[in-house]
């Protein structure tokens, strides 16, 4: 029998204009599950972080609804822990160690002294920087500052992580090696992602599922079920297959078609 997972977000007929009377996204609809990683893929300027940032209970529908666990995202963020946001630049605090950064939304959030450093620890282990609790942000490289945006997003446990191109501005190995240890963490932590990129091997490498959005304003085009076991291995034919199906729906979104 197939177990029918909770549905974490959703979109229903969501239109966003902008006070500018920019409309970022129309008629989007999008229902997610419990435990997905959800790449949103489409051009630029197609309402991607506009989604995200809902989500996140950072701006409103102009019409439809979004749903988060079922209720409003600003009542999910004001009740809970479970929403955590990451985004392209690390944005740390330079006069904070790496172990403080991590503690800063935990002592925002009241925890007590004693398990907030044990969940700051325990998340900067995770990520492979136990040994820089009190290295300061400048003595870090651009991929350890990113290790630590994702500790301090990941410490009070969320159950829903939102990654806006988190790994835009690294290097290729770097981000080769970020992706492969995020998924490692997806796992052990079964949280649901949705992850903004404009890279389609990115998205093929690290989703079970694909949105692609057509160019602006958004609406969801195609999605991509990525049938393929974890890890993944970049160079088959069949991640190729994939990364050219995400290509030519990106293409066509465009109002591009392929020759
Ligand atoms: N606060 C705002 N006020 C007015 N217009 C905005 C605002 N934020 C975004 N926009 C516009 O809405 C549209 C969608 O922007 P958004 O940042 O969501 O797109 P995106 O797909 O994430 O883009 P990119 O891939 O380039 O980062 C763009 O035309 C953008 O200029």
């Amino acid at each position: 029998m197939e177990v029918v997972k909770e549905e974490v977000v959703s979109f229903q007929h969501v239109d966003k204009v902008y006070q500018s009377g920019t409309v970022a996204l129309s008629q989007f609809d999008l229902s997610i599950a419990d435990g997905e990683f959800i790449s949103f893929l489409g051009p630029s300027g197609c309402g991607k972080s506009t989604a995200l940032r809902m989500v996140a209970g950072l701006g409103e529908a102009t019409n439809g609804r979004v749903k988060v666990f079922n209720q409003s995202p600003k009542d999910v963020i004001k009740h809970s822990n479970d929403i955590a946001y990451v985004f392209q630049e690390a944005n740390l605090l330079p006069w904070r160690t790496v172990l403080d950064n991590v503690l800063l939304p935990l002592e925002i959030r009241g925890i007590n002294k004693e398990k907030r450093k044990e969940c700051a620890v325990e998340v900067l282990e995770m990520v492979g920087l136990k040994d820089y609790l009190h290295a300061y942000p400048r003595q870090l490289s651009g991929g350890m500052k990113m290790r630590v945006s994702i500790a301090r997003a990941l410490a009070a446990k969320p159950k829903l992580l939102l990654m806006d191109e988190p790994f835009a501005a690294l290097d290729e190995m770097t981000r080769q090696t970020l992706q492969m240890d995020l998924l490692q963490i997806w796992q052990k932590e079964k949280a649901t992602i949705l992850f903004v990129t404009h890279n389609v091997y990115e998205a093929v490498y690290l989703s079970s599922k694909i949105a692609v959005m057509s160019a602006r304003p958004g609406r969801l085009v195609t999605m991509i079920d990525v049938d393929l076991p974890y890890p993944r291995n970049r160079v088959n034919n069949q991640f190729n297959a994939y990364v050219d199906k995400a290509a030519k729906s990106l293409e066509h979104s465009m109002g591009r078609k392929e020759a």
